[in-house]
């Protein structure tokens, strides 16, 4: 696929400040007068936020590890040739709340289907379309799932009510992931301030878009 835009995905355990970060971010582009779309998955487009209405229902306590992964994939194709496509080939700046660094992490490793396998069926989902910078936010299981806990309004699903278990070999296997694709992914310590982990990601961002 041809394209002129940049992609970029944030990516990180549950509670890292993703979604806080997120906000900054937008912000900052906005006040650059870039031409930026803000996604999240799963969902970001009407079908594949039904999806996730399905993955991540707390009472679906039946659901199988591989149909997770596959529910992950069919809501991930939709949202990319739907949205991020046309966007990116419009020659914008896409940021995307998770991508399929979440699946290699929560279903190939915490979820022990096999990260090649879950990569096999994303690269069906995906082809050749990664991101060019994903920005990989660490915070210990431990801190992620107590700011969950702690903060106001935060709904708590399906996969945030995993245990602490599931939750550190999620964040075990991002520090592999951008210790194998060390020009891909930049690790951000995400346990200080907001403003201060925001400020390392804008950097990063700014030194992609020169
Ligand atoms: N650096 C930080 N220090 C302390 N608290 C933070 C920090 N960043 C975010 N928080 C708080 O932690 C909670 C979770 O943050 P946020 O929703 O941004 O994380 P997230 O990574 O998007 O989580 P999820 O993946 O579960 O959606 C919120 O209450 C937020 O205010
Ligand atoms: C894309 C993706 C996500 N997940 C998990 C990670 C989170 O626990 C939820 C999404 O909730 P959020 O508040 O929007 O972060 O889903 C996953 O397990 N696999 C994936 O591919």
């Amino acid at each position: 696929m041809k394209r002129n835009g940049l992609f970029i995905t944030l990516e990180g355990p549950d509670g890292a400040g993703k979604t806080s970060v997120l906000d900054i971010l937008a912000h900052r582009l906005e006040e650059s007068g870039t031409d930026y779309l803000r996604t999240r998955e799963p969902g970001g487009i009407r079908i594949s936020e039904k999806i996730r209405e399905i993955i991540l229902d707390n009472d679906h306590t039946e659901m199988e590890a591989r149909t997770e992964a596959l529910l992950y994939a069919a809501a991930r194709r939709q949202h990319l040739v739907e949205k991020i496509v046309p966007a990116l080939k419009a020659g914008k700046v896409v940021l995307c709340d998770r991508f399929i660094d979440s699946s290699i992490a929560y279903q190939g490793a915490a979820r022990g289907i096999g990260t090649e396998e879950v990569r096999t069926i994303n690269r069906f989902a995906i082809g050749s379309t990664m991101p060019d910078l994903t920005i990989l936010l660490d915070v210990p299981a431990e801190v992620g799932i107590r700011r969950i806990s702690e903060g106001r309004g935060h709904e708590v699903n399906r996969l945030d009510a995993e245990g602490l278990d599931f939750h550190r070999k999620v964040r075990d296997e991002y520090l592999r992931i951008a210790e194998s694709e060390p020009d891909r992914v930049v690790l951000i310590d995400a346990t200080g301030s907001l403003e201060g982990t925001a400020e390392v990601a804008w950097d990063a961002i700014k030194s992609r878009m020169k």
